[in-house]
């Protein structure tokens, strides 16, 4: 597997400096772009790790899922009276679907549908950024993980197409608490830095039927892991979800962080993250990682 990693990685290497840091988030745009790390925790608990596994970036979109999760182990089903579990085809930020189907967001991946379930958690939490980085530290079994307040404070500045989708769910009556402390939540969720080895780490549950690998820990039901890797599955990649299921054939979770988190059911996690992005917002080399990976052990849930 150590071998295997370390060849994918010099495979993809060449595929840096064909993509784009994301920089609609200043503070993003400034992360050197010749990073590549990989990352891979079993249900037993060994790992391996190739490349910059150890570097922190930031999490971005890969926070939804901990943020889904937070919000099922309370609500349950209930939750889905906010929002579907449908894929959307369209692209992470859009919202002319939001304004057609009146303010319920399609699924819990695109950033509408994040922000309706960043609002169920803000109605149950005193204080919800400090819950969220509680609940990352236990599920990654690393006490050290933070926030990067700069790139929380830049995206907040820059913030006026969330904060948009934000009061337009207002107005049809999805979205119950203020939406700026919904927003600062939610970018502080984004914020949070992880390595690819704490984020496999952080996910071994979902590929353990809802068992924490490393702490045992009951952290969702089986039935309810089904659900998220599904919807992982459909709608993890934004509009991109068909090509990462046709290419890796995995639930997967990507961010313009340049990270993605795969989940193998029954026994591993991966995670992969190169900072450079496609046009759809997800890590070039890191797609390609992960299809080279899925191909070569022939890992896929298809
Ligand atoms: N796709 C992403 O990673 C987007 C997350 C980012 N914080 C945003 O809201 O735009």
């Amino acid at each position: 597997m150590q071998a295997l990693l370390e060849s994918i990685l010099d495979e993809v290497r060449p595929l840096i400096g064909l993509g784009k840091v994301a920089d609609y988030i200043p503070a993003l745009a400034d992360v050197p772009a010749n990073q590549l790390g990989i990352a891979v925790y079993g249900n037993d608990g060994t790992a391996y790790s190739a490349g910059d596994a150890d570097t922190l970036f930031s999490v971005q979109s890969i926070s939804k899922v901990f943020s889904l999760v937070q919000a099922i182990d309370h609500g349950g089903e209930s939750i889905w009276e906010r929002l579907g579990h449908e894929p959307s085809g369209q692209p992470f930020n859009s919202m002319v679907q939001l304004e057609f189907e009146r303010g319920r967001p399609r699924n819990p991946f695109i950033n509408a549908g994040a922000l309706v379930i960043c609002d169920i958690n803000q109605s149950r939490f005193a204080v919800p950024i400090l819950s969220m980085r509680d609940f990352v530290r236990r599920l990654s079994g690393n006490p050290q993980i933070l926030v990067n307040s700069v790139v929380a404070e830049s995206e907040a500045q820059h913030g006026a197409r969330n904060a948009a989708m934000a009061y337009l769910m207002k107005s049809f009556g999805n979205f119950h608490n203020d939406v700026h402390a919904v927003l600062h939540s939610y970018f502080n969720y984004c914020a949070l830095q992880m390595s690819c080895l704490d984020l496999a780490r952080a996910f071994s549950f979902l590929a353990n039927e809802g068992v924490s690998a490393h702490s045992g820990e009951q952290i969702l039901t089986a039935r309810q892991t089904k659900q998220v890797n599904s919807i992982m599955a459909t709608s993890g990649l934004y509009d991109e979800a068909g090509n990462f299921a046709y290419r890796v054939g995995l639930p997967g979770k990507s961010g313009v962080g340049g990270g993605i988190v795969a989940v193998v059911p029954g026994q591993f996690t991966v995670c992969v993250w190169s900072p450079e992005l496609n046009a759809a917002g997800n890590s070039l080399a890191g797609m390609k990682a992960l299809e080279l990976l899925s191909e070569r052990i022939g890992w896929s849930v298809f």
